[in-house]
């Protein structure tokens, strides 16, 4: 897949599939569009192009905190998917308040107009332009709107699984992804006391804007240096200590390494408990022997 920055004199001039959305977490809802882009492009010998923006559109609209850069996948999980659902070019332009103020037909003039369209694939809710034009405003183009998917009677949007991850049901948010949620991050130095209670934790700090899922303990995979683990997670202040600060840490089975530093992948598996303050150290101690138990048969 190519990512090119949107400028005219770089774009292909083969026949394409358009894609048009923004695509936070490409869920199994996003996953139906580029089905049928992947079907129209066998079936026109065409490729699949993009068009998106590098953050969300609503950094333009509303007032800024960080939480309007959290995405539900880091940058390159998102390019990955993007190349996993069969999509050749991906046209990056970024929304501005400018290209806010384009009209639906501003947009086609500057924008669609100068790719070789095969066909144009949008959703169900699809709106552009500051008139909000509809998929009609396209008729000169060969063009499907997909309709919503569902899963349990519920439409599935970013919304909801951003809910489900900020809930703790990870198993929710990993079933309406398609894939299971994940967070990178880096292994840093913590306070040393988990090798002294036999339990070993890397604690993991992200330089990306993810959500976080619940304060809590979980099973996960961790992947490191391309081999993926089971093991368990916390993410909470370790309440026992008086710890002052948020913590993602895992302690990995049967795992025996130094590995400051090194990037990972923590893929969030099933909330198993919230957390507790112990009156002691045996006590957690014990509770974590359950929670590896748990961990280990899932
Ligand atoms: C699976 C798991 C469950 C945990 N559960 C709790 C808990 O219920 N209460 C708590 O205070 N700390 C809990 N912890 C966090 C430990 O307090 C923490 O890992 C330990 O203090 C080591 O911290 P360090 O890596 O900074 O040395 C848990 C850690 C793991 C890996
Ligand atoms: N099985 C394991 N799970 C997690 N980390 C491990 C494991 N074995 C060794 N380590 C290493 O030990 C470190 C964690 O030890 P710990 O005493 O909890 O110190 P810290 O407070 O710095 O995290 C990890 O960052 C990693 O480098």
């Amino acid at each position: 897949m190519k990512v090119i920055k949107f400028k005219e004199e770089d774009l292909d001039s083969a026949p394409t599939i358009l894609v048009l959305g923004y695509f936070d977490g490409l869920h199994r809802g996003h996953q139906a569009l580029f089905d049928k882009a992947r079907d129209l492009a066998a079936e026109k010998n065409a490729s699949i192009s993009v068009l998106t923006f590098p953050e969300s559109p609503v950094l333009v609209f509303k007032k800024f905190n960080e939480d309007l850069f959290k995405h539900l996948t880091s940058p390159d999980k998102r390019l990955a998917l993007f190349e996993e659902n069969g999509v050749d070019f991906l046209y990056l332009t970024d929304f501005t308040s400018h290209f806010a103020k384009l009209t639906s037909h501003d947009f086609i003039q500057k924008y669609v107009s100068h790719l070789n369209i095969a066909a144009i694939v949008v959703g169900f809710d699809y709106r552009f332009g500051s008139d909000h034009g509809e998929l009609s405003q396209l008729s000169e183009y060969e063009s499907y709107q997909i309709a919503q998917v569902s899963d349990a009677g519920e439409k599935i949007s970013s919304t909801r699984i951003r809910q489900a991850v900020l809930d703790g049901d990870v198993s929710l948010a990993n079933r309406l992804l398609g894939y299971d949620y994940e967070v990178s991050g880096i292994v840093v130095h913590g306070e040393a006391r988990g090798r002294t209670i036999g339990y070993p934790t890397a604690n993991i700090e992200s330089k990306h804007y993810q959500y976080l899922p619940a304060i809590g303990v979980y099973v996960v995979d961790i992947e490191v240096s391309g081999v993926r683990y089971r093991g368990m997670a916390s993410i909470g202040y370790n309440d026992t200590f008086g710890g002052k600060n948020k913590t993602l840490e895992v302690n990995i089975f049967d795992f025996h390494d130094e590995i400051y530093g090194e990037s990972v992948t923590v893929y969030f598996l099933k909330l198993i408990r919230g957390m507790i303050k112990f009156d002691g150290v045996d006590a957690l101690i014990t509770q974590m022997n359950s929670d590896e138990k748990l961990s280990r048969e899932f």
